[in-house]
């Protein structure tokens, strides 16, 4: 193993989402499932695999729904406060790691609202990310025709979908590139929707693996009835 992988790694949990999609009162990531908030399925997830070895939970200002863990599942927790996009919130997070992860240690970034994660997708992304000069994320090739619409609500065109992917979390990238290419695209007033195209604008090609197609980012009503029904089969059939 390299030192890397000998070293335990830490995540970035950004939980600091209004959840405005979702509607409701309670920000999505505190809807309970099966007994537990969504948040606490991710951050379940992510330590199931024994090399994660903590996590920073970024949450909104003030935000008095967070149970006050400091630890979970056995492993140290942290939190800090997130910002305006999850861009922000993200940085935010690597900003609040420990000392001892060093500029050049992995981290993973995953969404608190996906709360699927699978623990043979975490050790794929893990065993062939930290394999890479990059970095890595777990991400879902489309298998349906997409439609580019236009104003009218008419279509316009078929998009190709040859080589399309739906980018998933978590996704694995060096601590310091990572800030610096957050930083840079929020220097240059570039919306980032995940960490990947914050690295693929400072030309670096992360590699995708291959995940699941139920690691559902819970955005909709929809989305959550989904996880309910997920969660009951895997109660119903344990791996
Ligand atoms: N300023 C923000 C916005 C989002 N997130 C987090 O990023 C993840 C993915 O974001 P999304 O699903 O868009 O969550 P929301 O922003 O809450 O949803 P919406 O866009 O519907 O408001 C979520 O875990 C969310 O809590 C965050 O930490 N900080
Ligand atoms: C990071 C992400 O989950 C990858 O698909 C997605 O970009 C988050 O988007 P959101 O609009 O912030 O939910």
């Amino acid at each position: 193993m390299t030192p890397d992988q000998v070293r335990g790694l830490w995540a970035v949990v950004p939980a600091a989402g209004r959840g405005a999609r979702f509607g409701g009162d309670v920000p999505k990531q505190y809807l309970e499932v099966g007994g537990e908030p969504l948040l606490a399925h991710a951050l379940r997830a992510l330590f199931a695999h024994a090399a994660v070895s903590g996590a920073v939970v970024v949450l909104a200002e003030g935000d008095g729904r967070w149970p006050g863990w400091n630890e979970f599942a056995g492993k140290p927790l942290r939190t800090c406060a997130g910002g305006d996009s999850r861009a922000d919130s993200v940085l935010a997070g690597l900003a609040a790691l420990p000392d001892d992860v060093r500029a050049d240690d992995f981290v993973l970034v995953h969404d608190a609202a996906r709360p699927n994660l699978g623990v043979d997708d975490l050790g794929q992304l893990l065993e062939r990310g930290r394999n890479d000069p990059v970095g890595a994320i777990l991400a879902a090739p489309v298998r349906d025709t997409l439609k580019r619409a236009g104003d009218d609500g008419g279509i316009d065109r078929t998009e190709p979908r040859e080589r399309l992917w739906r980018a998933l979390t978590p996704q694995l990238f060096r601590r310091l590139q990572l800030s610096r290419a957050l930083e840079n695209a929020r220097d240059a007033g570039i919306a980032i929707t995940d960490e990947s195209m914050a690295m693929e604008r400072q030309g670096l090609r992360p590699l995708l693996v291959e995940g699941a197609e139920d690691n559902i980012k819970v955005t909709t009503p929809a989305d959550l009835a989904y996880f309910e029904f997920l969660l009951q089969r895997k109660e119903r059939h344990p791996a």
